[in-house]
């Protein structure tokens, strides 16, 4: 029972859970084994106090308190070597398998996800949160659960010995746990507040570290610094006021404990008196109270360390519970054409952003959609690939529903290059082996060498193990965008989409890489996007997007005819191509 409640309340694996109940008992084993000496302070106290209540004169056996210290010192031994085992492993081998199924949750979610979600909120969650959690799973809660164990076990003994003097030592145990965990809600607030404080703050420290080109260019750093300051001094007030709530609830609890000590010494003074109690049993009791309130006072702190830890436990269980996409790994296709039958789709439910979006994208043509800037290009293509469903309607390839398909096995069918090209800090050579793990060294070269890459990499100091930074920041953007082509070359799967792929190119290189292109697409479905006109002249069919709607569709030549949007747009590129500045 007790292991499913750790599973439940703290997202723990079953064998983890087994492992943290062992690790609480000894914990349990080992305070009370801490508590052994008190048994030979008592028999030493009983040896020097028989004579002064008149009993005979007892000679102590050095041999034998040796023996009892070394016995003593081996139980301790070999309970701490216990517990240390279990907590520990417990604590480190959960922690690995949170993180990996975080990660797991993380890799299976739509892509979509990850555009609504705070990327530095799930660095922070997967990282810093795993770390505080490994702390409260390593000394809060088999110290906590432990010195409550072994406080029973002890005050039953006391409570033999002399229950009057045992209900006096320990009344005041439940007494302070139970006003520290009146101020649960109160601690709660407390760190959910100092949580999305520090997230907002890592936010604005990324976007600073982001945005510092431009930033610098507009002088804008003081503005920005001073954001950042406010921001900082905020955490610092709620890190205060924080430590303030949680303090009040311990420092109220440990000045109760000290209540105890009195209460012992008031009763006990009057059963003495009254000649109920010994003295020697007066002094045992004082003796218990000092070992006795230590681990409460422990408990008492790791107590408010595990109340701090719900908002940590709360994040963490909330990425593993969220629904992650499952769909068919395994199934056919007719074909490769994409249609779009009916679609509409918003962001989180906001406005339309797709309304009535009906064309097909057939195998062996290219097909592209223009139209004025937010329009609803860019969506439409991330709704043919997966990376969000559509509200309503159907985006199909080869008739299948993409909303029935496995993302990752759908997306093996494409060769995808967006506007933002995306670079690892690894080598010219490994950046565009991501196109196909497996392929040759000659593979990746000849891929390169059709992307027009050979020419800028010859002239980098390690040529194709020249490593390029982080996001390739050592490389122009044309020469990014080349060699996200390469990959998609590399790829060679059946549909492609380019996401304006040549848009930082000179006239040069996008005449050279457009022949690469016409190699890449043969054959496959292609869907472009393009604010070049020219870049879609020779495609076969073109799809108009204004505001969220086709307002045409048809070849270049039947739009051209119908003096519509298109010719519209082409005309303006044709007048612009004369601007002189
Ligand atoms: N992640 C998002 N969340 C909310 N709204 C979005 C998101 N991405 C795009 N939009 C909105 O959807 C609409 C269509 O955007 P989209 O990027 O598809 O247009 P586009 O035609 O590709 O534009 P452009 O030519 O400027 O790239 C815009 O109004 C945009 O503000």
């Amino acid at each position: 029972m007790l292991s499913e409640l750790f599973i439940e309340r703290f997202g723990l694996t079953k064998e983890g859970s087994d492992n943290l109940i062992k690790g609480i008992i000894y914990t349990a084993l080992q305070n009370i084994s801490f508590m052994f000496p008190v048994g030979l302070y008592a028999a030493l106290l009983y040896i020097w106090i028989n004579p002064l209540m008149g009993g005979e004169i007892i000679s102590p056996d050095l041999g034998i308190f040796i023996l009892g210290i070394l016995i003593i010192l081996g139980i301790i031994f070999a309970f701490s070597w216990k517990q240390y085992h279990f907590v520990y492993n417990t604590t480190y081998v959960e922690s690995t398998n949170r993180r990996i199924n975080l990660g797991e949750n993380l890799r299976k979610l739509p892509l979509s996800f990850f555009e609504r979600r705070d990327l530095a909120d799930l660095t922070a969650t997967i990282m810093n949160d795993c770390t505080d959690l490994e702390h409260v799973f390593s000394h809060a809660i088999p110290q906590l659960l432990g010195s409550i164990l072994s406080l029973i076990l002890v005050s039953i003994g006391l409570l033999i010995f002399d229950w009057r003097l045992a209900v006096a030592l320990l009344w005041v145990v439940p007494v302070s746990f139970i006003i520290l965990y009146i101020s649960k809600r109160m601690i709660y607030r407390g760190s959910k507040i100092v949580t999305n404080d520090l997230l907002e703050c890592g936010d604005s420290m990324q976007e600073c570290i982001d945005s510092i080109r431009d930033l610098k260019s507009y002088n804008y750093e003081n503005e920005y610094l001073s954001k950042l300051n406010d921001i900082t001094s905020k955490i610092e007030k709620s890190r205060i006021k924080s430590e303030l709530m949680l303090s009040s609830g311990v420092i109220t609890g440990k000045v109760i404990l000290n209540l105890g000590i009195v209460s012992v010494i008031l009763l006990g003074s009057n059963l003495i008196m009254n000649g109920q109690v010994t003295i020697y049993t007066f002094l045992i009791f004082l003796i218990a109270s000092a070992t006795i309130y230590a681990p409460v006072e422990n408990g008492l702190m790791f107590l408010s360390e595990i109340l701090m830890m719900d908002i940590k436990i709360e994040r963490a269980k909330e990425i593993e519970m969220l629904v992650t996409e499952e769909g068919l790994k395994d199934y056919s296709l007719d074909g490769y054409d994409l249609e779009f039958r009916n679609v509409k789709f918003n962001y989180d439910n906001l406005k339309d952003v797709l309304s009535d979006i009906d064309f097909i994208a057939k195998q062996g043509e290219v097909t592209a959609l223009v139209g004025p800037s937010g329009g609803g290009k860019s969506t439409v293509s991330k709704l043919a690939a997966r990376f969000w469903d559509p509200v309503s309607g159907e985006v199909s390839i080869g008739g299948q529903n993409l909303a029935e398909l496995d993302s990752e096995k759908l997306l093996e069918n494409f060769s995808i290059v967006f506007q933002d090209v995306i670079l690892f800090n690894n080598t010219i050579m490994e950046n565009i082996r991501v196109g196909k793990k497996d392929a040759s060294d000659d593979e990746v070269i000849n891929a390169a060498k059709l992307a027009e890459c050979e020419e800028f990499v010859q002239k980098l100091p390690n040529g194709y193990n020249t490593i390029i930074g982080e996001n390739g920041e050592l490389l122009s953007g044309g020469q990014r965008q080349r060699i996200s082509i390469a990959r998609a070359l590399l790829k060679n799967a059946n549909i492609v989409l380019l996401d304006e792929a040549t848009s930082f190119l000179d006239v040069e290189n996008e005449s050279k890489i457009q022949k690469a292109i016409s190699t890449l697409i043969k054959n496959k479905t292609v869907i472009i996007i393009a604010h070049r006109m020219r870049t879609i002249a020779n495609a076969d069919k073109i799809v108009v997007l204004d505001d969220g709607r086709i307002v045409e569709q048809g070849s270049p030549d039947e739009l051209l005819a119908q003096n519509g949007l298109f010719k519209h747009m082409v005309e303006l590129q044709k007048l612009s191509g004369k601007w002189e500045i």
